[in-house]
């Protein structure tokens, strides 16, 4: 299998070098040439499969060249050992057509650990590899640093910088992130939004004598592998609910457009998917460019649901590049566009070619919290604000009734318990496995989000964890 990138330039690549480089050298990101699929039999298959066996068949054509059947299976059954629920990605249903996927079994409660837990256990294959170390540099509104912190806190041969916006997660995000005191992990709070931080990194990306002098790498969405592992889900849910033979419509909560287009991607593959309900807070850049083609960046405002706080969507250049005819130097100049002037409309082909397959909701605070007020009095169920968001969209998203509708729900609710609590007066408990996250101390350094002063201490800590190692080892 080899990998393109959405702007055209930068060398194809196979799966091991598309997951050490995270991002593509001309500032695009990678894709599959072209999408497996499978056959209507070849899903009904997968009905009686587990969730290490669906994600085994899933995975298989993405990572072949790179991976053995055999090796790929022993990191599923590492990555997936460590969630706490026999079936990894459970099903709850709330009435006779709403579903929950639940994705927050992980070690860290949200459904970032499901691709986080396995792209830590890839990074480690592959650099065993060869002689090299990674510097990953990161951002997060919350759930994707304390999920990737997990997944390579104490390995050796790589550091970890994350950065998130401070003050604006929450508490119990931030501790999952800050208490980790492994000596290859580095915390950063700057002052200014998920947005900024993002920038940031790709900026670090796209600065060559910078990326090349720490190779670089990813874990955000930007990643191809991270997307990879999000479209067993969708596979594992649909097969539980009657696909091949009866088509399922999907809600979800969405921010940087990982998720959906992971399920964007499994309907490439053949999975029958009815609809795809993009979910949005106010923060609702995705709403306007799919229902009236305006891709234009707002400014970010501070809701209940802070992961969703995004106005830059990293992946959606991925499906404005598939639904519109694969042009990489077109998208480019596109995207070039964009970057000057924070905004730019879709083509025609697009806005069409996105429409095909997917629909969008902004969810107000009002909508949320009825949505979690329906989940709690009609179905016993205790949901996240992200949750929420993704159930309010499907709750109003008009759909065949015969067809279900499984709503992702992306977080435990303990993560977000003020919320929760305000919403529907029930304080949810801190499921044990997170152990005393509020006795433990905590280290970050707060910095401003500035190119100069995040690159310095990058630097100045690579440098230092570089001689370390050498101290340790030699
Ligand atoms: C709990 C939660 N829900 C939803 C999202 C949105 O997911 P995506 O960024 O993949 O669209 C995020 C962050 O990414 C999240 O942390
Ligand atoms: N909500 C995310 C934002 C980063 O998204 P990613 O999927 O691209 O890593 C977070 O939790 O940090």
């Amino acid at each position: 299998m080899k990998y393109v990138s959405t702007r055209g330039s930068a060398p194809a690549l196979g799966f091991e070098d598309v997951t050490l480089a995270g991002l593509a050298s001309d500032g695009g990101l990678y894709l599959p040439e072209t999408w497996p699929s499978f056959t209507p039999d070849q899903i009904c298959a997968m009905a009686g499969m587990s969730y290490v066996d669906t994600a085994v068949a899933v995975m298989a054509p993405f990572v072949a060249g790179s991976l053995s059947e055999d090796e790929l299976r022993e990191l599923c059954t590492a990555a997936y050992g460590r969630f706490s629920h026999k079936a990894v990605t459970p099903l709850v249903q709330l009435d006779h057509q709403h579903w929950l996927l639940e994705l927050f079994h992980g070690p860290t409660l949200a459904f970032k650990d499901v691709a986080l837990q396995l792209l830590g256990l890839l990074f480690e294959k592959f650099l065993s590899r060869r002689d090299d170390h990674l510097t990953i540099v990161g951002a997060t509104s919350g759930d994707t640093g304390s999920a990737a912190i997990d997944a390579v806190a104490g390995r050796e041969k790589i550091d970890i910088f994350m950065l998130h916006p401070a003050g604006r997660v929450s508490d119990v995000q931030r501790r999952q992130m800050t208490t980790v005191l492994a000596p290859n992990v580095y915390n950063i709070a700057i002052d200014g939004s998920f947005d900024d931080a993002q920038a940031l990194v790709k900026a670090m990306f796209n600065d060559p004598g910078f990326s090349g002098r720490f190779n670089l790498s990813a874990v955000n969405s930007i990643n191809w592998a991270r997307l990879m592992a999000q479209v067993v889900y969708y596979f594992y849910a649909a097969v539980r609910l009657g696909a091949p033979d009866r088509a399922i419509a999907f809600s979800v909560p969405t921010g940087n457009f990982g998720d959906v287009f992971a399920g964007y991607v499994a309907a490439k593959m053949g999975l029958p998917v009815a609809k795809l309900v993009v979910a949005t807070n106010v923060n609702d850049i995705l709403h306007r460019a799919l229902s009236s083609g305006d891709y234009s960046q707002g400014t970010v405002v501070a809701t209940a649901t802070p992961s969703m706080d995004i106005q830059v969507s990293s992946n959606f250049e991925r499906l404005l590049f598939d639904v519109g005819g694969r042009d990489g130097l077109a998208l480019a100049a596109q995207m070039k566009g964009f970057e000057a002037d924070r905004a730019m409309r879709l083509t025609n082909a697009q806005q069409q070619g996105a429409a095909q397959m997917l629909s969008s909701v902004r969810i107000d605070a009002n909508a949320m919290n009825l949505a979690m007020r329906w989940a709690h009095d009609g179905a016993g169920q205790v949901i996240d604000p992200h949750t929420a968001v993704g159930l309010a969209a499907a709750l109003e998203t008009q759909v065949d009734k015969d067809v279900p509708i499984v709503t992702l729900a992306t977080a435990h609710a303990a993560k977000f318990r003020d919320a929760v609590e305000r919403a529907i007066g029930v304080r949810p408990a801190m499921p044990t496995r997170i152990g005393s996250l509020f006795d433990r101390e905590e280290a970050c350094a707060h910095l401003p989000a500035s190119f100069d002063a995040i690159t310095a201490y990058v630097a100045e800590r690579s440098t230092e964890s570089a001689s370390r190692k050498v101290g340790i080892n030699g």
